[in-house]
């Protein structure tokens, strides 16, 4: 079983549920992306998701866009993200990451050849966020042959027949966007959340993670009653960017220990 597999079914073992924050690698900078995994870690993270830095993150807000931009700045591509996976798995084993990123920087590296380094790396799944349709089964092949799950987004407006779909080929868990927009955005609707997880879970029997427009401890415990995790991505990246120098992972460790805190309560 893969480490997302394993994670997954320790934690239904303990009756929790998975919280899986989001930052962007080389943000603030190149050398803070290693110890802010373990932060996140230490925690209360059971899933790491780190996004790849790029300059036309169409799915994302104005938050991770300017994180993107200064890890850019950083000069941080997609080698330098496996390095620091490889370099964060010096010192943990056993917390899954998947790297977040778009199709363009993994196809200029190549499938293949990327999907060997980031195994090699210790990543564990990818998720591609523009990968159309008709392609996706073929890449999912490629990370399934090397280990690596491949993670795809649903969303409230995917049609039921590319729900059954992603089910035939998706790997490590689904990942459904809670709202029409980018990250970032508020309003999350949890009993439209509810009735589309029904349906994703008639069709496919891995977990189930929620991500957008989760910003608190009261939102992720909402969500946490209805899904299998909770993702969050711009309230910590939008943490990350206030933090005074030096201040960093500890404002990172308060805001994760707090909706830790959200997602254990709706296991209660
Ligand atoms: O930022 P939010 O609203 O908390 O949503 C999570 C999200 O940031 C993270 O999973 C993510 C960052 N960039 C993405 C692009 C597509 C899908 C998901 C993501």
């Amino acid at each position: 079983m893969s480490r997302i597999g394993q994670t997954f079914t320790a934690l239904k073992a303990q009756n929790k549920k998975a919280l899986i924050p989001f930052i962007t690698a080389g943000d603030p900078g190149k050398g803070l992306t290693v110890p802010l995994m373990h932060a996140l870690v230490e925690s209360g993270a059971d899933i790491i998701e780190l996004g790849v830095p790029f300059s036309d993150p169409m799915a994302d807000g104005p938050v991770i866009q300017r994180a993107s931009e200064r890890a850019l700045a950083n000069k941080v591509g997609l080698k330098d993200v496996l390095a620091m996976v490889a370099e964060f798995r010096k010192s943990n084993t056993t917390t899954p990451v998947v790297l977040m990123g778009y199709a363009n920087p993994v196809e200029h590296m190549g499938y293949e050849a990327f999907a060997q380094a980031a195994s090699a790396a210790g990543v564990d799944g990818v998720l591609t966020v523009d990968i159309p349709p008709e392609e996706s089964a073929g890449v999912a092949d490629v990370f399934k042959a090397h280990g690596l799950d491949p993670i795809f987004l649903l969303s409230p407006t995917t049609p039921e027949s590319r729900i059954e779909q992603v089910a035939a080929v998706a790997g490590g868990f689904i990942y459904y966007v809670s709202l029409k927009g980018v990250t970032g955005s508020a309003n999350l609707d949890t009993d439209e959340v509810a009735r589309r997880i029904a349906m994703v879970r008639a069709h496919c029997s891995l977990p189930v993670g929620v991500g957008f427009g989760i910003r608190d401890a009261a939102t992720a415990e909402a969500v946490a009653r209805l899904a299998d995790a909770v993702v969050v991505g711009s309230r910590i990246v939008g943490e990350i960017e206030s933090a005074p120098e030096g201040e960093c992972a500890n404002r990172v460790r308060h805001l994760l220990a707090d909706l830790r805190r959200g997602v254990d309560a709706a296991s209660k």
